[in-house]
């Protein structure tokens, strides 16, 4: 499928973000949507916090190369095996952009109450200077950036479904983003395309 995108690239002081707002055409976002929904292998995963286990607020899933492993607040994942669709958009990454992606981390966001706190994508395993590519499905949400050390440098990007956003090399070093809960909204799948690069040691 060849769909003319109009990129829209900001140039932030550290970092760039690239957001592509026709990576998939409307109808194939509605049926990824769908299915990615409903077969991915969901889970609540928790968290760790001050000796208290919590629930995270959305389901996420990860899948990739086999023996791609991540360590997810003290508990140590193994990828599940690329499905046709995710196989699928990872190609067409890496054919258009090409990014190194060996495995995505997929979060299902049920309803404007689920949502991400404020964070990094910085852990080891994702080396010096992680890539990250979001693929939006379903409800619009907004992903909000601020920077670690300038205050007053805070914005949001609205990723409408069938987006695509990469969050360049930098860019986690520098800012933090977060998912703020909405009202009254629907529900959002995301699938974050990453490189893993530490695979770890067992
Ligand atoms: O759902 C999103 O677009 C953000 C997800 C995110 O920041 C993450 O998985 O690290
Ligand atoms: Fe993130």
């Amino acid at each position: 499928m060849n769909r003319k995108s109009t990129p829209s690239i900001e140039y932030l002081s550290d970092g760039a973000l690239s957001y592509f707002p026709d990576f998939l055409t409307p109808e194939q976002a509605s049926i990824y949507f769908d299915e990615l929904r409903q077969s991915l292998r969901w889970a609540q995963s928790e968290i760790r916090l001050y000796g208290k286990t919590h629930k995270i607020p959305r389901l996420n899933a990860w899948y990739g190369e086999s023996g791609i492993r991540y360590r997810y607040s003290g508990t140590e994942f193994e990828a599940i095996p690329w499905t046709p669709v995710l196989a699928d958009i990872r190609a067409r990454l890496i054919d258009g952009f090409a990014l190194p992606i060996n495995s995505v981390l997929a979060n299902y966001y049920r309803s404007g109450q689920d949502c991400m706190g404020w964070h990094a994508d910085n852990e080891p395993e994702l080396g010096a200077e992680p890539v990250i590519a979001t693929v939006s499905l379903g409800v619009t949400r907004t992903l909000r950036f601020r920077h670690k050390r300038r205050e007053q440098a805070a914005f949001g990007v609205d990723l409408a479904p069938g987006s695509l956003l990469i969050m360049g090399p930098g860019l986690q070093q520098a800012w933090q983003h977060s998912l703020p809960k909405r009202v009254n909204t629907g529900a959002r799948v995301s699938l974050t395309f990453r490189q893993v690069v530490h695979t770890g040691t067992n």
